[in-house]
């Protein structure tokens, strides 16, 4: 099968939005970084009070964290799930746990014998948000691979990011690219 070449214009936009969301970053003192992630907390809240089953992320670099909204969805007893992959895997699946084991780019993920679970609600980072949902990612197709089935199975896609990340452009999408059923960031939820 024939490798499709990487899209020029999601390259450049990814390229382009890596570096404004570092540099946004990168002037956050890290009170102010808190005090926004606490406000994505409450934002979520009601939301992940009505799923049952949660896919969310550990965060990287950059990236917004949603760790103090899962904290509190794990009060609430929610089953909390991380994308984990297996030696070699291209294709991650949702095993429920605490992220506690290194994965591919360092990521941590949950044991390889944590249950694999099906969520009904999946936060799902992203590089940047386009109009109506189209999500860019890190470019490996790793989230496309995943997201169609589990769409398919009933799972609510919020993308998470900071608001410098909602590109206020239509980013190309390609037969694989899911789109996400809303977006949210510290300051506001915008469904699609
Ligand atoms: N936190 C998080 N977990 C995730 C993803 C993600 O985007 N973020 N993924 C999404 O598919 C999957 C892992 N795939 C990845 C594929 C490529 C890179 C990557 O190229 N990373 C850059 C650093 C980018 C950054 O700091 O934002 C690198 O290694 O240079 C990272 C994850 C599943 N878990
Ligand atoms: N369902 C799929 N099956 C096999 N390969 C896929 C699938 N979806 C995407 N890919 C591959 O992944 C590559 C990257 O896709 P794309 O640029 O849309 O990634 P992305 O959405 O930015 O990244 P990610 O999903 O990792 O966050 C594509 O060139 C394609 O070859």
């Amino acid at each position: 099968m024939a490798v499709p070449s990487p899209h020029p214009i999601k390259a450049k936009l990814r390229k382009e939005a890596r570096a404004a969301r570092m540099r946004f970053v990168s002037r956050l003192e890290d009170e102010t970084r808190h005090a926004l992630e606490e406000n994505l907390a409450e934002l979520l809240a009601p939301v992940l009070a009505s799923a049952r089953i949660i896919g969310t992320y550990s965060p990287i670099g950059s990236e917004l964290s949603p760790a103090r909204a899962i904290v509190r969805a794990r009060r609430l007893g929610k089953t909390i799930a991380y994308p984990a992959f297996e030696e070699g895997d291209e294709m991650f699946r949702f095993r429920a746990g605490e992220p506690s084991m290194p994965g591919p780019h360092r990521i941590m993920q949950p044991t390889t014998d944590a249950p694999v679970v099906t969520p009904d609600l999946i936060l799902v980072p992203l590089v940047a948000c386009g109009n109506g949902g189209t999500r860019l990612g890190q470019g490996k197709g790793h989230y496309d691979r995943v997201l169609a089935a589990q769409k398919e199975a009933g799972a609510r896609l919020i993308g998470l990011g900071w608001k410098v990340q909602r590109l206020d452009t239509d980013i190309p999408a390609e037969d694989w690219d899911v789109p996400l059923h809303a977006f949210a960031c510290p300051r506001y939820l915008e469904e699609f």
